[in-house]
């Protein structure tokens, strides 16, 4: 009897461009590299205390319309300008979405959001997108979930995370490893911090894995380990872990796990339920945390777009609502606006004096 002994079930459409191809394509700017560089650094300072600003990761729980997302960063742009004494903002620009059993997964997976899931066209059309954030002069963050997609669109981040499905995942922290920029491991989706401090001590050391190489080759790839991955409290479990008795349980995990104190919360997700009316009254509360002396939390992280809420994918994209999510529900435009501009009023004496005092 003839057995099929091919190692995986699968078809492969076509071979894509490598990584050094699309590079070549695509290429980024000398100022657009200096920005990003630029932004690393601020967000390595902040963990370091050398820099008092809040860091603001907010943006679209996913990017699925260039259009809408241009304009977003546009607008986010300025705002950003207008608040940077105080707060030190990141474009969330998330094109990878893991999801908790099927659903569409991201703009690279299947930027026509019709299931033919061309990957080629989504690899290409978030370099663009992400060279012309950088263009604007603003940082972008994003979720690293697929390992081969940094190599694609990597050099074009400042801050990336590793989301709660995946903080567990060896091949996660192998990736974080190698990642040139400061990483977020967010808590699981039971809400153990556990996993995550012990994702932050992977991380930190050299990794040897399979990989590809800038050819598209497989490759064994070699990393440095990754001195600053961070804690992201998401909630979960069923309950928020913003607070401030969960903020010192999460300080003494990283503690006892040997990592400094550095930790983001996640205004959204598990912290506000999937309410997205609910992430403002977080940020004030963590913003309220920092007034009292707070010294951990050294980022917010707030799901943000043009218009609040969310909806479903309609099976006629001409049906899809301009500016509104996808995939989890976000705070509007004005929301946002006010959400930061508050946190920046309240925050500038305190990083004022932070900057002043040997206290940062
Ligand atoms: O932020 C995004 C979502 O919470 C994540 O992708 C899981 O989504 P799902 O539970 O709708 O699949
Ligand atoms: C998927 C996300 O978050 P989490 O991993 O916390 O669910 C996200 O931030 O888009």
């Amino acid at each position: 009897m003839k057995r099929d002994l091919s190692p995986l079930s699968h078809d492969t459409p076509g071979p894509l461009p490598s990584p050094a191809e699309l590079r070549a394509q695509l290429p980024l700017s000398d100022t657009s590299a200096l920005t990003i560089g630029a932004a690393r650094q601020t967000v390595r300072d902040i963990l370091d205390r050398r820099d008092p600003r809040l860091m603001v990761v907010v943006g679209p729980c996913s990017i699925h319309d260039l259009h809408a997302g241009r304009d977003y960063a546009r607008r986010l742009k300025a705002l950003a300008d207008e608040v940077a004494d105080t707060l030190f903002v990141v474009m969330r620009v998330y094109f990878e979405k893991p999801r908790t059993r099927v659903g569409w997964k991201g703009l690279i997976n299947d930027p026509r959001m019709d299931g033919s899931f061309r990957i080629d066209e989504g690899l290409a059309l978030a370099r663009r997108f992400l060279i012309e954030v950088a263009d604007l002069g603003l940082p972008a963050a994003t979720e690293t979930l697929d390992p081969v997609s940094p190599h694609y669109v990597g050099e074009l981040i400042s801050w990336a995370a590793i989301g709660a499905r995946t903080t567990e995942s060896q091949t996660h922290r192998e990736m974080a490893s190698g990642l040139g920029m400061p990483v977020g491991f967010k808590n699981g989706t039971d809400g153990k911090v556990d996993t995550a401090v012990n994702a932050i001590a992977s991380s930190s050391h050299p990794h040897a894995f399979l990989g590809i190489d800038a050819d598209g080759r497989a490759a064994v790839i070699r990393t440095p380990g990754n001195p600053y991955g961070h804690l992201v409290l998401r909630g979960g479990g069923g309950r928020p872990n913003y607070d401030a008795a969960s903020v010192a349980l999460a300080e003494q995990a990283l503690g006892k796990g040997g990592q400094p104190p550095n930790i983001v919360i996640d205004c959204a997700h598990d912290n506000s339920n999937k309410n997205h009316s609910l992430q403002a009254g977080v940020m004030a509360d963590v913003v309220r945390q920092r007034l009292a002396g707070n010294r951990s939390v050294a980022g917010v992280m707030v799901e943000s777009f043009i218009e609040a809420g969310n909806q479903a994918i309609p099976a006629e994209l001409s049906a899809l609502r301009y500016g509104c999510s996808v995939t989890d529900p976000c705070v509007d435009w004005d929301e946002t606006a006010a959400m930061l501009r508050a946190a920046r009023e309240a925050l500038r004496a305190d990083v004022a004096a932070r900057r002043k005092g040997a206290d940062v």
